[in-house]
């Protein structure tokens, strides 16, 4: 036995997966490979019905039964009897047979299966009959039933191994399934060739061509033969027997061809080798037996084609050549090819030079592209030398040789016309004069550089446009690749799929998400005075802004900000219909580009609301600006609406300026109007108030929320600060078209630093050890219908008591005993009715029904059952004992 055991290790065949199945009461390490299968493509949970081919000693099945869920049908076949397995139909046949699919069949009645699974390897020695059928050949048999038992979009897993046939099967299952994958689950030995392919999807087709299954076409390899036969002429000594037997349709084994077709034929070597014997039965091979280079020895050799040596070959083969030349036969060949070239090819003169411009022109334009681009570079760079005064435009004349050199620098010229003899003399008018000239050629200059920048610009503009083509071209390629990619990626991982699930579920409402942007729309600053002076008011607001105006009506909550020093007696109310939270207005690219009344878009209305401005930028900017809206006036209050605020959280208001802002504001807040903290909760309107209800009914359940409202419960922060907090880079960003790849990069890289303490993080592990040790709701459910039945029972039995208690014809004993027994009896739960338990052998086994003699609650159990439970009980015990020894 040591021994044994020693090989088997000396093998690593007692490996990890050996053990944790004998640990798990798996049958056979390989249920390990079908739970990492479908741990990668989950196909058992959602089947119903599966089929196992080959499936002894029944680990697969276990497997599956486990997986799937409860009240499955699950077929289990093999070679091999199978152990019974609770839930599961087994019978023992040969797969490759017909009795195996009536069998099938009978025992799927109308079903169709969802999962048909294949991990058979042919049973060298133990199943000698079959062993005439190779792995590639049972894959196919059993591809063959699942197409007759699958139902359409439904599973396939098989195993293969890499041979030669691999790639032909990998086509075949590619011609049924819209989805295979070849894999490699971990548990399978890495020594192993096996391999498994899940072809998922099936297509189901009404009529499959029986080839496509039948091994002898699938796996026949007919180049090879070709090839094979090629080589076999020149090494004849080498006798191959025909393993692979006739070829389809051609049972003789001694063929032969008339001579003269050898003569003709274009692949003189394959055609030596397909052929026993050459005959000179036709005419013209009569005639060609007259002829002198016909030798005894040619004649001889086509007798016997088989026996021929290299030599003889090569006889032959000059003979033909010989023939050829003669008939000129090489050259009808090639004459033929050229006509048949010519004839596919008709193009005449003119297609021919159309084609040749077609191709100057593109070669032209791509030349003068070039051309273009470097000139453009050139110029760039003149322009940026330009720019940091490297040089002044009059070089570029210089450079370009355009204001000649000649015209400024004529030396001659100067002499001729006396210029330079009255220089001498001191005539400055000369000077003079050059000076103008100087200043009329820098105007000439400026034109002409001005001229030259322009055409440059535009020479830019179509480069710029051919570039932008290829860009886009570029940005549109990547998007595919990227959508393809993650197509792929869903296909391959199921956690990415849930997180896109999640994603779709909760898709971030950034800046220019439509269904934010409907929302922004309701969230404009409203400038809507009180009825009395509403027409006036209104002419003063921004009455463009339809939108706003429109939705008021649907304010869930309103905050109205009056400002009662305004000439018009003005009141403001910033109406949010979905969140009133300034936090979300942050992110709102559309929002914060409106503009509001004061003629300020959104966004530079927040941002003079800072303190910093409080006093000074807002103030001067009203003062500055003569026509200064009230609606500035009203940020500018709106400010110091919200230090007043603070100044009261803080406790250290200021009397004065309190007094102050008093005077010009008051809020009013409508009937359902949120306390501002409420109206911070991110989200819109139902988000909000969703969010809401789930933290007063669940409490805080992330650190950061936690941690937020520590900071805000310990006045560490107040709502501004964190209002302020939501200003970053991010705030601002646009992210109109750009691409999803990017966006998605950028999503997951460019996360915020939340605010997190560590007290906040050991809060909510308390919260979730708390909520562990809670019994799971089946539980506790359970225990409460227990409880209420015995209350139930108990009051019955006072009921009962009280009867006898007021029974006159009971003596007090008596009472007393009736009473006792009753309340004992009403307190003391029900025994369990017993089970019993059958043993599936001997006469009760394959039993169906209740089996004889048996009465009352059974089970019925298989040997293998028994032991496992026995295994179970075993390994209970010794746990407990270990942790026993362990606390002591
Ligand atoms: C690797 S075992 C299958 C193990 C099984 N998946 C499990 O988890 O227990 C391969 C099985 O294929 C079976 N087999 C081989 N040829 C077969 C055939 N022609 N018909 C039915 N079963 C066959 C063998 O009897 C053997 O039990």
């Amino acid at each position: 036995m040591g021994k044994a055991r020693e090989k088997k290790n000396s093998k690593g065949r007692l490996d990890k997966y050996y053990h944790l199945a004998k640990e798990q009461g798996y049958r056979a390490r390989s249920a390990f490979k079908l739970i990492q299968l479908n741990k990668k493509y989950n196909f058992l949970e959602k089947s119903r019905v599966l089929i196992d081919l080959c499936a002894a000693p029944g680990g697969w099945l276990q497997v599956a039964t486990k997986y799937m869920p409860q009240s499955s049908l699950v077929i289990g076949v093999d070679l091999v009897s199978i152990k019974p397995i609770p839930g599961v139909i087994t019978f023992q046949d040969d797969i490759t047979t017909e009795r195996c699919r009536q069998n099938l069949r009978q025992e799927m009645k109308t079903w169709k299966a969802d999962v048909v699974l294949h991990d058979g390897a042919p049973n060298v020695g133990r199943a000698w009959v079959h062993d005439a059928f190779s792995q590639s050949e049972l894959v196919l048999v059993s591809l063959k039933l699942a197409t007759e038992f699958l139902t359409k979009g439904g599973t396939f897993v098989t195993k293969v191994f890499r041979s030669k046939d691999y790639n032909k099967l990998l086509w075949v299952f590619q011609q049924l399934f819209r989805k295979v994958e070849a894999t490699k689950p971990p548990s399978s030995r890495n020594v192993s060739a096996e391999i498994f392919v899940v072809c998922r999807d099936f297509i189901a087709p009404k009529k499959i061509d029986p080839r496509i299954l039948d091994p002898k076409a699938v796996f026949s390899d007919v180049g090879a033969e070709e090839q094979k036969k090629m080589t076999d002429i020149f090494k004849p000594d080498k006798k191959n027997r025909h393993r692979d037997g006739y070829e389809d349709g051609d049972y003789t084994m001694h063929k032969t061809l008339d001579v003269m077709e050898f003569v003709r034929s274009n692949d003189p070597i394959t055609t030596l080798g397909s052929y026993n014997q050459f005959t000179w039965n036709s005419d013209e091979s009569k005639e060609l037996l007259k002829r002198d280079i016909t030798t005894e020895d040619v004649k001889l050799n086509t007798e016997d084609l088989k026996v021929l040596g290299k030599g003889d070959f090569k006889t032959l083969l000059k003979w033909r050549a010989t023939l050829r030349e003669e008939y000129k036969m090489d050259k009808k060949e090639e004459q033929k090819a050229k006509a048949a070239l010519i004839e596919e090819e008709p193009m005449d003169e003119d297609e021919l030079l159309e084609a040749e411009l077609a191709n100057l022109t593109k070669e032209e334009a791509a030349k003068k592209k070039r051309e273009r681009r470097k000139a453009n570079e050139k110029k760039m760079k003149l322009i940026q030398r330009m720019q940091l005064n490297m040089i002044i435009p009059t070089d570029i004349a210089l450079e370009d040789g355009g204001v000649a050199d000649e015209e400024v620098f004529n030396i001659k010229k100067i002499s001729k016309d006396d210029s330079l003899a009255k220089l001498h003399a001191g005539d400055m008018s000369m000077a003079d004069e050059f000076a103008e000239d100087d200043d009329t050629n820098d105007i000439k200059v400026d034109k002409n550089l001005r001229g030259r920048v322009r055409e440059m610009d535009m020479e830019m503009d179509e480069d710029m446009d051919s570039d932008e083509d290829y860009d886009r071209d570029l940005e549109q390629q990547m998007d595919e690749a990227y959508s393809r990619y993650k197509q792929s990626r869903a296909e391959r991982d199921a956690k990415f799929r849930a997180k896109q699930a999640r994603d779709e579920d909760d898709e971030w409402n950034g800046f220019d998400d439509k269904k934010r942007k409907n929302e922004n729309r309701d969230k404009t600053f409203d400038s809507d005075s009180e009825s009395s002076s509403s027409e006036s008011s209104n002419s003063e607001s921004d009455d463009d802004d339809d939108d706003s105006d429109s939705d008021s009506g649907d304010e869930n909550t309103t905050h109205k900000v009056a400002k009662t020093s305004a000439p018009k007696e003005k009141k403001l109310k910033i109406a949010t219909k979905s969140s009133n939270s300034l936090m979300n207005d942050l992110g709102e690219k559309a929002a914060l580009s409106k503009k509001t009344a004061n003629g300020l878009t959104t966004a530079a209305s927040m941002f003079f609301d800072q303190d910093i401005f409080q006093d000074v930028a807002l103030d001067e900017l009203v003062e500055d600006e003569k026509e200064s809206s009230d609606d500035e006036e009203f940020i500018l209050e709106q400010s110091r609406k919200r230090k007043r605020s603070r100044n009261d959280v803080d406790g250290s208001s200021n009397g004065e300026e309190q007094q102050d802002t008093e005077s010009d504001f008051e809020i009013e807040a409508t009937e359902d109007a949120v306390p501002l903290d409420e109206a911070m909760w991110d989200g819109g309107e139902d988000e909000n108030s969703k969010a809401m209800k789930k933290a007063l009914e669940t409490g805080l359940t992330t650190a950061e929320a936690i941690t937020m409202a520590r900071q805000l419960a310990n006045k560490e922060k107040t709502i501004e600060d964190f209002i302020d907090d939501g200003f970053s880079k991010e705030a601002f960003r646009d992210k109109d078209g750009l691409p999803e790849w990017f966006l998605d990069d950028e999503k997951h890289h460019n996360k915020p630093n939340l605010p997190v303490t560590k007290e906040a993080m050991n809060q909510l592990r308390e919260k979730l050890k708390a909520l562990n040790a809670r019994p799971i709701k089946k539980i506790a459910e359970a225990k409460a219908r227990k409880k209420f039945k015995a209350v139930q029972r108990i009051a019955k039995a006072q009921k009962k008591a009280t009867d006898i208690a007021d029974n006159p014809d009971m003596s007090e004993k008596e009472k007393a005993k009736n009473i006792g027994k009753l309340l004992a009896r009403a307190t003391k739960s029900k025994p369990k009715k017993d089970v019993k338990i059958v043993v599936a052998k001997g006469a009760n086994r394959g039993v169906k029904g209740r089996p004889k003699g048996v009465k009352g609650r059974y089970k019925m159990v298989d040997g293998v059952m028994k032991n496992e439970r026995r295994a179970e009980k075993r390994r209970e015990k010794k746990a407990k004992k270990r942790s026993g020894n362990g606390r002591r």
